[in-house]
């Protein structure tokens, strides 16, 4: 599994997030780091892109020398370097694509210009197996409100499908507290929710990274898409109640990674 994401030095979002689940699901992990961020539990703070052909650069080399089944692709930083990875991606087609159009951190933060949105929407859009948009990332690329209840979710993974992705994940985390937090997915056979056990906690830093990465191994292992989905949201309710009162940070705390390993 490749990541395409950028490096968050407290370890609990971005590349760091995306190695710790493919290693935790038996799969090597392999990265090309778009941009540094400044960033803890508390938020973000500064952020340096790499040269949008230095990434490309990254990419190249691993594709052109390890056996990539799936690519998951989190931070794009700049429009350069979102139209850098479509451009590898395009001429290099086989691996398994999870977008993750990360737009702004749970911190409030922004983590990319707002042209990246451009991009996504038309360039790697088309490319992706499966798009992982949150609620305001979804309002963002369909030019709309943010869906506020499941069924409005359900409607924007439809919209999105028509847009030009495969299939659209529609994360439901910011619906807020409830019995059970549901994500819906909608594919060539039509619309699915993804429903798990709402685990009360502050640390959910990473989890969009978490899930989106962890598709991205479950993929790479073999499994379709659904069951992909089903896998990859159970390893992540399992971190965030394993994590849930961990004290790493100040801020909103990374989910545990390796709940699977302590358990046994
Ligand atoms: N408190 C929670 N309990 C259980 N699952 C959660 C919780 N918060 C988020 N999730 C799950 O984490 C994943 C990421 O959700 P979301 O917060 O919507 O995305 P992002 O991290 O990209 O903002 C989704 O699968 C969502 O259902
Ligand atoms: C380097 C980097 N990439 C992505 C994110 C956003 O992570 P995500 O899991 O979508 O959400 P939060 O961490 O904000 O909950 C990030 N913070 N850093």
């Amino acid at each position: 599994m490749l990541s395409i994401a950028g490096s968050d030095p407290s370890g609990g979002a971005g590349i760091q997030a995306d190695l710790k689940t493919a290693t935790a699901l038996g799969v090597y992990g392999a990265a090309a780091i778009t941009s540094l961020t400044v960033q803890n539990t508390r938020g973000v703070t500064g952020i340096h892109p790499v040269p949008a052909g230095f990434v490309a650069d990254q990419i190249v080399a691993v594709l052109t020398d390890l056996e990539v089944a799936a690519i998951k692709i989190g931070m794009l930083a700049t429009a350069e370097i979102a139209a850098a990875v479509a451009e590898v991606l395009r001429a290099r087609p086989g691996p398994a694509i999870v977008l993750d159009p990360v737009v702004i951190a749970t911190s409030g933060d922004r983590l990319v210009t707002p042209e990246v949105t451009a991009v996504i929407k038309d360039e790697l859009l088309t490319l992706a197996t499966v798009i992982t948009p949150n609620l305001p990332e979804t309002g963002t690329l369909l030019d709309h409100e943010p869906p506020t209840t499941v069924a409005e979710m359900s409607l924007a993974a439809q919209e999105l499908r028509t847009q030009g992705s495969a299939a659209a994940l529609v994360k439901g985390g910011h619906l807020g507290r409830s019995e059970t937090i549901t994500d819906v997915l909608a594919d060539a056979d039509g619309v699915i929710n993804f429903s798990g056990p709402y685990v009360p906690t502050a640390n959910t830093h990473g989890t969009g990274c978490t899930l989106s990465s962890a598709i991205a191994s479950e993929l790479a292992s073999g499994r379709r898409l659904r069951p992909a989905v089903e896998a990859a949201k159970n390893y992540l309710t399992g971190a965030l109640r394993a994590g849930a009162d961990r004290r790493i940070g100040s801020g909103s705390g990374p989910v545990d990674h390796l709940w699977r390993e302590q358990s046994r």
